[in-house]
């Protein structure tokens, strides 16, 4: 029997690795790794050069992508995520959206059969505070500012209009190997969280290969469902407690209030009937984030929690424009009376 060739790109990502891996356990792909070339990437696809074709290169060089040809399948996750992406728009446009049309014309030109799944993600609906269950059919209004969201409006825009049969995932949030940053605090505590793991999510996309038919040219809110809600609050106070940071007490103003975005998929379920990719739960997740931290770590950090809370505070914008009196700012991020 033919071997699919898949090619995936962002291979030593969060999503792209699980994905990788989950790929290699079936013998009937041939798989493409496509990715930038740096520390992170040669250290995590390294092991697994003699298993895989691996290609390295930059998206938005179209040079880069002409030895990519016959290629069943594509799992496209090359991205630049926020916070990256909010400090550098220019560069995530050329990466997700530039990037995404690059791959997309030189598939068109040299595997114009191929199946193109892409990864959107939920922060096109923008802020849903005040109606936290999302429909695919919902109006994408990213919130002000959110770079990101514009860059995968225009990607999936892209997907749709090219010749390529495709299909588009919108990822929930994706709890994974994210470093802690300042977007913590962008976050208002009373959003409606529904996560999804990285390995259930690299699930739906592979699953998705043997399953074309079922999910071609339609777009899916992907998540990890009931089992998987939270409210952010709750969702920190259960990180804090792991991680041994105690008690979730920072001051008046350090969230916003508004202008993230996250909710509760309503319609998530379809995609799992189509593809039958979840097995993790909420409780799953914590149960793994314990499992990273060390009885010494979490001693450390039990010690240490009061200067690792002030070094976190220091980094909230929120609280930066509420101290400075930043109008502009305090309207971008509270709901001021
Ligand atoms: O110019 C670039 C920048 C990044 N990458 C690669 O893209 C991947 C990005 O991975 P990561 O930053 O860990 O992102 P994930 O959290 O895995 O993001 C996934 O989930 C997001 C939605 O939550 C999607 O927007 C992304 O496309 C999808 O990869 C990595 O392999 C990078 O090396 C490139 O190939 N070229």
């Amino acid at each position: 029997m033919k071997k699919t060739n898949v090619l995936l790109t962002g291979a030593s990502g969060t999503v792209g690795f699980e994905a990788l891996q989950q790929l290699l356990q079936k013998d009937y792909f041939n798989v493409t790794a496509f990715d930038k070339k740096t520390k992170l990437s040669t250290e995590k696809l390294a092991p697994f050069k003699n298993q895989i074709t691996l290609i390295y290169g930059d998206i938005t060089n179209p040079k880069d992508l002409e030895n990519i040809k016959d290629v069943d399948a594509v799992i496209h996750l090359a991205a630049i995520i926020p916070p990256l992406a909010d400090e550098m728009p220019e560069l995530a446009h050329n990466v997700n959206t530039k990037g995404t049309q690059n791959l997309i014309q030189q598939l068109e030109a040299h595997s114009p059969n191929a199946f193109f799944m892409y990864s959107s993600s939920i922060s096109v609906y923008g802020d849903r505070i005040e109606n936290p269950y999302i429909h695919i059919g919902d109006p994408l209004i990213p919130s002000e500012g959110d770079a990101y969201a514009e860059t995968k409006i225009k990607a999936e825009q892209a997907v749709q209009n090219s010749q390529l049969n495709w299909t588009i995932f919108r990822l929930a949030a994706i709890m994974g190997n994210h470093k802690m940053s300042k977007l913590m605090f962008h976050q208002p505590l009373n959003t409606a969280l529904e996560i999804a793991t990285p390995r259930d999510t690299a699930r739906a996309f592979v699953n998705a290969i043997e399953n074309e038919t079922a999910v071609a040219k339609q777009i899916f809110n992907l998540g990890g469902g009931e089992t998987c809600r939270i409210s952010y609050e709750h969702f920190l106070e259960r990180s804090f407690a792991i991680f041994g940071l105690g008690k979730l007490d920072f001051p008046e103003h350090a969230f916003a209030d508004k202008n993230f975005h996250c909710g509760y998929y309503a319609d998530g379920d379809v995609l799992e009937k189509n593809l039958n990719f979840r097995q993790d739960t909420l409780e799953d997740f914590f149960a793994m984030e314990a499992e990273k931290v060390s009885s010494i770590k979490k001693m450390a950090a039990c010690i240490f929690k009061k200067p690792v809370k002030w070094y976190l505070l220091k980094q909230s914008e929120p609280l930066e424009a509420w101290q400075n009196n930043d109008k502009k700012l305090k309207q971008h991020f509270f709901n001021l009376q």
